[in-house]
């Protein structure tokens, strides 16, 4: 039996999504493509890094560095994952493309679309593979739901969707130095949350998401709490079709819309459901309802519901992917492109524009 290829993680951060994604690289798997191997891992303290690597990695025995600059020049990594705050994507992917690495980035890729722009220009000059770390897209539920709604079309004719992520953030008692809490760390419920919202709307409405998407209209709105943007809500119209999305995100609230994204078609709707919008676990077909909605008759039918198991909390399909596409030399992900990147930002840029939610710094062009 042939060895499988191994691609070789150098991890910037030492944060909570760094935590998440190195606890789920590690985990034995036979039928993994490739062996993902943890090179290394860079973090602002050095004592945090050893607690990181006993933790999350202890079989793989990482070199550990207390700066980011050390990972980007060590010629045993193949990817860097960065998992900093969204303000510091910029620098942090730029640093490590000029060094001349493949790079997987966190969500949301950078503040603003022309930062994504500038990242991928440079990317493209040093010929090196960079990816939006967008999860979600690489899920088989994901694969699965976007078949039975594009090609196999099993509720007709879509006509909207209804996308929500709630996270309760107490931002008034958090440290002034937290990502949620700090406008020039990137604080603010779009780029952190409403980012899947949207994901979510863009997926189940633009069949030709991710390589021909149609630009919609966006009209949004946003309110804020001491300077911080802590609601969301958008309406996406999309002209080719008409189709309708609402989108919302809050740290205000620990009750996401349940199911958190209902896509509506001529001939019935299908809720997806799952502990967060980020971690979709299962959906469920509906014919369209029937009765007279306005003597409360409108019966619901059963659904046919498609569950999907996870190896744990399912960050190994973004991973798989990203070593297969640097190992074939891939510049691009085919699932998370550099123009579908750009799209998100863009519609994001325009909500915020009109939401009046700016990230000094950053912003000035906008
Ligand atoms: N895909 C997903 O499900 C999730 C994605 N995310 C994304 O991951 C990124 C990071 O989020 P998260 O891990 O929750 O954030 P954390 O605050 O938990 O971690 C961020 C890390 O960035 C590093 N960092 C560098 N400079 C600073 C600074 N000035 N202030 C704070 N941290 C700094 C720190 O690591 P060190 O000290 O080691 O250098 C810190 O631990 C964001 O882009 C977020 O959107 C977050 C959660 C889930
Ligand atoms: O990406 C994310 O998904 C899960 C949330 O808890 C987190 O705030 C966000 O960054």
């Amino acid at each position: 039996m042939s060895e499988k290829p191994s691609i070789r993680w150098g991890i910037v951060a030492t944060g909570m999504i760094s935590q998440w994604f190195v606890e789920d690289l590690v985990v034995e798997r036979d039928d993994a493509p490739v062996k993902h191997i943890i090179q290394c891992i860079a973090g602002r303290d050095m004592g945090r890094c050893e607690d990181f690597a006993k933790k999350y990695c202890p079989s793989h025995s990482p070199k550990l560095y207390d700066s980011y600059e050390a990972v980007y020049n060590d010629t045993d990594v193949d990817v860097v994952y960065i998992g900093t705050p969204h303000a510091f994507h910029k620098q942090n992917m730029l640093d490590a493309i000029s060094a001349g690495k493949n790079v997987l980035c966190e969500k949301a890729f950078t503040i603003n679309a022309a930062e994504a722009k500038e990242v991928i220009e440079a990317a493209r000059a040093k010929n090196v593979y960079v990816h939006e770390a967008m999860w979600l897209r690489h899920r088989p539920l994901v694969h699965k739901l976007r078949k039975l709604l594009f090609e196999d079309k099993v509720i007709g004719t879509i006509y909207r969707t209804f996308a929500d992520f709630a996270l309760e953030v107490d931002i008034s008692s958090l440290p002034p130095t937290s990502r949620y809490k700090d406008l020039s760390l990137g604080a603010g419920t779009l780029l952190d949350t409403g980012i899947y919202s949207l994901t979510w709307a863009i997926l189940t409405l633009d069949a030709g998401s991710p390589t021909s998407s149609e630009k919609p209209l966006a009209l949004g709105v946003q309110s804020h709490q001491d300077g911080i943007e802590v609601n969301t809500s958008i309406l996406l119209h999309y002209p080719s079709t008409g189709r309708q999305g609402v989108i919302t995100s809050t740290t205000q609230s620990n009750h996401n819309a349940r199911p958190f994204c209902t896509i509506y078609g001529t001939n019935g709707f299908i809720e997806v459901e799952g502990p967060t919008p980020s971690m979709p676990l299962s959906f469920t077909v509906y014919p369209k309802l029937e009765g007279d909605p306005n003597s409360g008759s409108l019966e619901r039918k059963e659904g046919q519901k498609y569950d999907f198991a996870q190896i744990g909390r399912g960050f190994i399909y973004e991973a798989d992917n990203t070593a297969l596409d640097v190992l074939a030399g891939r510049k691009e992900s085919s699932i998370m492109p550099w123009s579908e990147t750009i799209h998100v930002m863009e519609i994001m840029d325009s909500v915020r524009k009109q939401g009046d939610t700016f990230y000094p710094g950053h912003d000035e062009a906008l």
